[in-house]
């Protein structure tokens, strides 16, 4: 069996090398010809999986995606193709809900405004918006959630209409699908007429596709004096964003909310689990398997803990800052896909082991560490 993986794919080579011969590929460079005699595609959100991809593909019985995101991959054709298909749903939802938690506490250490008692309005409430609001929930903040597909389907009674969430919120967070057309769609949910009714002082957060956001009219509306505070991980037209937008973004980073490394990995053992699961054989190999220790694994506590405190722990594993130096500083001699290609690494919250008796480890557990009295 021929396999093709995405080069930026963690661990494919660990989880696959019984199953077949594995090469690796350019994510943006595939070509159609490259495709003749593989019968397993493994791709990332940068390749477009389309008739033109296709069209060589002799052999294709399994397409698989390390990523939650599908806009890149037309579905409907592989059907039509009879080639399997698969995601990775919530690979990397712990990894995107740590990446706001991050955000949130640099903003508020940055402008002198505690977090608790704010208002956050979490836009999609799937795989994400679910991780996010359940670890918030551990930080005495008020929460409103608005996802119109799952209020119809009676799973979100408490659901808030985007206009009214904007009105109430402090701070409102993406983490909603690209989705082009239809009742729902997403594409340009914030369009200029959106964006100029925004209060001052508001935070927005997009962690979700940069296409949700008119980047041009935001753009616009920084320019003729908006006061948001913007924290962007994605953009329109990645890999050539708006750079002109970046003076205005508080926290800008180059598409790697999801990359945490177990985000990563996570997302390669799904494909791995979905076709054993399509060959008829046993997943053996697990993650634990392969990744390493993290460099900091433990942590002991004193027996009072403030907000100041959690929010010096979660920068201990993972400071947003640190993503937003890099590209500031390094975008125009490096370009964005090599700043996403040779992204450090980074942990999750839960490769720490918090330790004490501080009535705080339950909120520290809930936001996603390990806790050990
Ligand atoms: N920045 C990153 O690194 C990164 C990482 C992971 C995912 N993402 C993006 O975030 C998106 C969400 O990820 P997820 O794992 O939570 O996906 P998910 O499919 O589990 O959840 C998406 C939720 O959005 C809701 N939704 C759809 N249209 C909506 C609308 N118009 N208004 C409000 N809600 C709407 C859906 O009902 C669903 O509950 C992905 O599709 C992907 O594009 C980005
Ligand atoms: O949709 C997703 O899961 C994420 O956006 C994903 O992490 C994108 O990153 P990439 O696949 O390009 O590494």
């Amino acid at each position: 069996m021929k396999i093709l993986a995405d080069q930026n794919m963690p661990l494919v080579e660990q989880f696959f090398k019984d199953m077949g011969e594995v090469e690796r590929f350019d994510g943006r460079q595939l070509t159609p010809e490259q495709l003749i005699d593989v019968d397993v595609l493994l791709t990332r959100s940068v390749t477009q999986v389309n008739s033109e991809l296709l069209a060589q593909a002799n052999k294709l019985s399994f397409v698989g995606t390390a990523t939650i995101g599908v806009d890149h991959i037309d579905t409907d054709l592989l059907n039509a193709k009879n080639i399997a298909f698969t995601s990775a749903p919530g690979c990397n939802a712990i990894a995107v809900a740590e990446y706001v938690i991050s955000s949130l506490f640099a903003l508020s250490q940055e402008n002198a405004s505690p977090l608790s008692g704010k208002t956050i309005g979490i836009v999609g409430v799937g795989n994400i918006g679910s991780c996010l609001a359940h670890k918030l929930k551990a930080l005495n903040v008020n929460l409103l959630l608005c996802d119109p597909i799952k209020h119809e389907q009676g799973l979100l009674p408490e659901h808030v209409e985007l206009d009214e969430l904007l009105a109430q919120s402090d701070i409102v967070t993406f983490h909603v699908p690209l989705v082009k057309t239809g009742t729902h769609k997403t594409l340009h949910m914030l369009d200029k007429k959106r964006l100029t009714t925004l209060k001052p002082g508001l935070t927005l957060i997009n962690a979700s596709r940069g296409d949700v956001i008119d980047n041009q009219a935001l753009l616009e509306v920084m320019e003729a004096g908006a006061e948001l505070d913007l924290v962007l991980d994605v953009w329109e037209n990645e890999p050539n964003i708006l750079t002109e937008l970046l003076e205005h973004v508080r926290y800008a980073s180059v598409h790697i909310a999801g990359h945490t490394l177990e985000g990563k990995a996570r997302g390669t053992q799904m494909l791995y689990q979905s076709l054993c699961e399509l060959k008829g054989v046993n997943a053996i190999k697990s993650l634990d398997d392969f990744l390493p220790p993290p460099a900091i694994k433990k942590v002991a506590l004193g027996s009072s803990f403030s907000e100041t405190d959690i929010a010096r722990l979660v920068h201990l594993v993972y400071d947003v800052r640190r993503d937003d130096g890099i590209l500031l500083r390094h975008l125009a001699d490096e370009g964005f896909d090599s700043l996403r290609k040779n992204y450090p690494t980074r942990r999750e919250f839960s490769t720490v082991v918090v330790e004490g008796d501080s009535t705080e480890l339950a909120a520290l557990a809930q936001l996603g560490f390990t806790t050990a009295n």
